[in-house]
């Protein structure tokens, strides 16, 4: 299927590869009230697409919906070739890091592991092969040295990079990443960006909401401008213009500060 997008981009569902994402006049609702509208736009595995738009654009709530959480009521949402609820074993999510407790008592290594529980089953001990999984994850964020430290003693940055590595131990198809370079330093920042250019050269897809721009050009290979209605899906090159994106933030005062976007006034 060949089809025009809103921006003109075309979006294509290649015949014989199956896309990661496919979004198609989709349209989500909490109840009555429509969150997001008609969007459109195709990811296939091994890139990464960045959310933008201003807060309560919907991109929490796209990455909701991509989860199966959130209802579509027009259109279409499929993931992995399937309905987001099917698809929900192969795709991994990294909230927030600052949604979870830092007070939970357990080790950085006991949290990665959870990401290996839908493998293993719950009630099973995990494996060696579980446990390299879990140590070539910390591993991979930099962090193997801290695997017995307490979740709740590392850094705000570091336990987003713990989550990430929680996320890469399930070995996902599809990666959600809601925001994860919020408050991140420098350091954590640069082994996020390494965790996610090795998932994809695995073959996962990602999609990371974010408002940093520079994110989007390192590492993103196509862009979804968002609020409430979609002002753009594409290569990132093409859709990333300061026009687009004064079109997106609507009547805020939008300064863009080197690669950052900043809402000066609402
Ligand atoms: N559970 C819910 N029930 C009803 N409305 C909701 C719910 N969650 C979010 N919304 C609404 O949906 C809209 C989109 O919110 P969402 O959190 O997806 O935005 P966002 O782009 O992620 O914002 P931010 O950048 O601030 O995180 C907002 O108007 C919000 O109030």
């Amino acid at each position: 299927m060949i089809e025009e997008t809103t921006t003109g981009q075309i979006a294509t569902e290649q015949p014989g590869r199956t896309a990661a994402l496919v979004l198609d006049r989709a349209s989500v609702a909490y109840g009555d009230v429509p969150a997001l509208e008609e969007l459109d736009g195709v990811v296939h595995p091994g890139e990464a697409v960045a959310l933008i738009g201003p807060n309560g654009a919907g991109k929490s709530t796209l990455i909701k919906a991509l989860l199966g959480l959130v209802p579509v009521v027009r259109g279409r949402i499929e993931v992995l070739g399937t309905t987001p609820a099917r698809a929900r074993r192969q795709v991994a999510y990294v909230p927030q890091a600052d949604t979870l407790d830092p007070d939970f008592p357990v080790s950085v290594e006991q949290v990665v592991m959870m990401g290996r529980y839908r493998k293993i089953g719950w009630l099973r001990r995990p494996s060696a092969a579980d446990r390299a999984e879990v140590a070539a994850a910390l591993e991979q964020v930099g962090l193997a040295r801290r695997a017995r430290d307490r979740f709740g003693t590392l850094s705000g940055g570091q336990r987003q990079r713990v989550l990430l590595a929680r996320a890469i131990a399930a070995r996902p198809r599809l990666l959600l990443l809601d925001e994860p370079f919020n408050g991140v330093d420098a350091v954590s920042q640069h082994a996020l960006l390494e965790a996610m250019a090795a998932l994809k050269e695995q073959g996962a897809a990602v999609v990371v909401s974010t408002h940093d721009l520079a994110i989007a050009h390192l590492a993103c290979e196509e862009v979804c401008l968002l609020n409430k209605h979609q002002y753009g899906f594409g290569p990132t090159e093409s859709v990333l213009t300061p026009e687009r994106l004064r079109a997106t933030y609507g009547g805020q005062a939008l300064e863009l500060r080197g690669d950052r976007v900043i809402v000066t006034r609402t």
